[in-house]
């Protein structure tokens, strides 16, 4: 078993548990926002540790922030193979590729024709 599987069974597991028996429980029984919170905090941590360059403190921070990320997965009822299975889905498609059918599906449907313009002869202005 690998550790993302290994791990998420364990979290699963922590919601049976009281919240004063372990870090997730209790991070389950404070509720979303409270895992979202920390999902921030280790994200601002990750950045900072690599804006210092540091490369075991780098690694040290996105394992807290992917930790939490399965946490959130967990919590939403959702498991990491679902994750694995999203970025299985993407492999070998370009990011620009993506992101340029991305824009013409979303871009409106071309707008209808403008009616003719007035005739600029001032024939049908009226009287003057
Ligand atoms: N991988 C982790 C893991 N990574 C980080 N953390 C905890 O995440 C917490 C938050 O990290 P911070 O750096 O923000 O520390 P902090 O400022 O003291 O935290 P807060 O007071 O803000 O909550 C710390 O208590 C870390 O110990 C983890 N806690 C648990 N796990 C795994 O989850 C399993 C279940 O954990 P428990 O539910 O605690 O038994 C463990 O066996 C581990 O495999």
């Amino acid at each position: 078993m690998d550790i993302l599987a290994e791990l998420a069974a364990v979290l699963e597991h922590r919601k049976t548990q009281p919240p004063e028996s372990s870090y997730v429980a209790s991070l389950y029984a404070r509720g979303l926002d409270a895992i979202l919170k920390k999902i921030g905090e280790e994200a601002t941590e990750t950045v900072l540790a690599a804006k210092d360059g540091v490369p075991d403190k780098i690694v040290h921070e996105l394992a807290d922030l992917w930790f939490h990320s399965l946490v959130l997965l967990a919590h939403q009822g959702l498991r990491p193979e679902q994750v694995l299975a999203e970025l299985e889905r993407r492999f070998g498609r370009s990011g620009l590729a993506e992101k340029a059918g991305r824009s013409r599906a979303e871009s409106p449907p071309n707008p209808e024709p403008a009616a003719d313009p007035a005739p600029a002869s001032g024939r049908d202005s009226g009287p003057t």
